[in-house]
């Protein structure tokens, strides 16, 4: 397999680079950054990714696939011990492993925890990044690169700010250096694994997460039962927010409702800029007692790891 590039020929490149990390360190933003747009949603809210996502990086020469996936924490419920699960899965059969780790925020148990799955998987090219290097002065980063450097057997390592995009040109050229020679895996027109709708239910979420506090964001699942497209162009969709409790139907329903239509109206600009359409959006509330315990409905919902 081989691409004439600047008048010589090199192999061509592709494979498959998992992000691991722990909560909130900053995956789905580099996803993002990466992939040139927004596709993962992020927010402050640990554990805001519960599906593995994989995206399509294409550049001359190489085809990235980078696999987003959820924060490895200590598991309170069935939900956080599958999110577990679905990280965990990636790193079984992946070209790269990067391991994300925060600037701001002091090496502890629980990145020693996933460096070790880390340095137990099979990959071939193990990366650390140390991430959010905007909000930390040198001396930390560099503290914080050494500590890090310690918790596994590591390749190589990188500082990146996702959000300033600083060294995301740098990572991408870095691990696509390290795939092995291959096929592009996925059609130029193909970008992410996901459809429409499940896109659309993440972005919804995600509206949810940045507006709500407490303890409602953890209990928050959404569903997007269809996109209809009608003849003007719009395209027409319904989704349902479960809760797992009254209280928290009333908050995200907020006074007069109008939180529930912030959440739609913030998620629809969103939609819009994703579909390239205008959007209708017609969004229920619905209570689900304890969905978190219960393994049928997390897979009902999409969020259980490939058998
Ligand atoms: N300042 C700064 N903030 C960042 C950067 N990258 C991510 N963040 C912020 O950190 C928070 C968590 O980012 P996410 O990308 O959602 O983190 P994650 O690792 O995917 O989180 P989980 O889905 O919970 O595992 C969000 O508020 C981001 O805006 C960065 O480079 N600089």
């Amino acid at each position: 397999m081989a691409e004439v590039a600047g008048g010589e020929e090199r192999p061509f490149r592709s494979g498959f680079v998992a992000l691991v990390g722990r909560p909130s360190v900053g995956k789905s933003t580099l996803l993002n950054a990466c992939y040139g747009g927004k596709i993962a949603i992020t927010s402050p809210v640990a554990q805001t990714t519960r599906r593995r996502m994989r995206a399509v990086v294409n550049r001359e020469g190489a085809q990235i696939v980078i696999v987003d996936t959820p924060g490895l924490h200590k598991p309170k419920d069935a939900l956080g011990k599958e999110l577990n699960k679905v990280a965990l899965g990636e790193l079984a059969d992946v070209d790269v492993v990067a391991l994300l780790i925060d600037a701001t925020k002091e090496v502890g148990r629980g990145d020693e925890w996933v460096a070790r799955h880390v340095d137990a998987s099979r990959a071939p090219y193990k990366l650390l990044v140390v991430t959010k290097a905007d909000v930390a002065d040198p001396k930390t980063v560099s503290a914080q690169l050494e500590a890090a450097s310690r918790l596994a057997r590591f390749d190589d390592s990188l500082v990146v700010s996702a959000r300033k995009g600083f060294n995301v040109d740098s990572f991408i050229s870095l691990v696509s250096s390290h795939l092995p020679e291959g096929p592009r895996w996925f059609p130029d027109d193909m970008d992410v694994d996901m459809t429409d709708e499940e896109l659309v239910a993440e972005f919804i979420r995600e509206k949810v997460l940045l507006n709500m506090r407490q303890e409602v964001p953890h209990s928050v699942a959404v569903t997007c039962d269809q996109i209809e497209w009608m003849e003007d162009g719009h395209a027409s969709f319904s989704a349902t927010i479960l809760v797992e409790r009254e209280g928290q139907k009333a908050m995200v329903i907020g006074k007069g409702g109008r939180m529930v239509k912030r959440i739609g109206s913030e998620a629809r600009r969103d939609v819009e800029k994703l579909l390239g359409a205008r959007c209708y959006l017609d969004l229920q509330v619905r209570v689900q007692p304890q969905w978190r315990r219960d393994a049928n409905e997390i897979r009902r919902l999409g969020y259980e790891a490939d058998e």
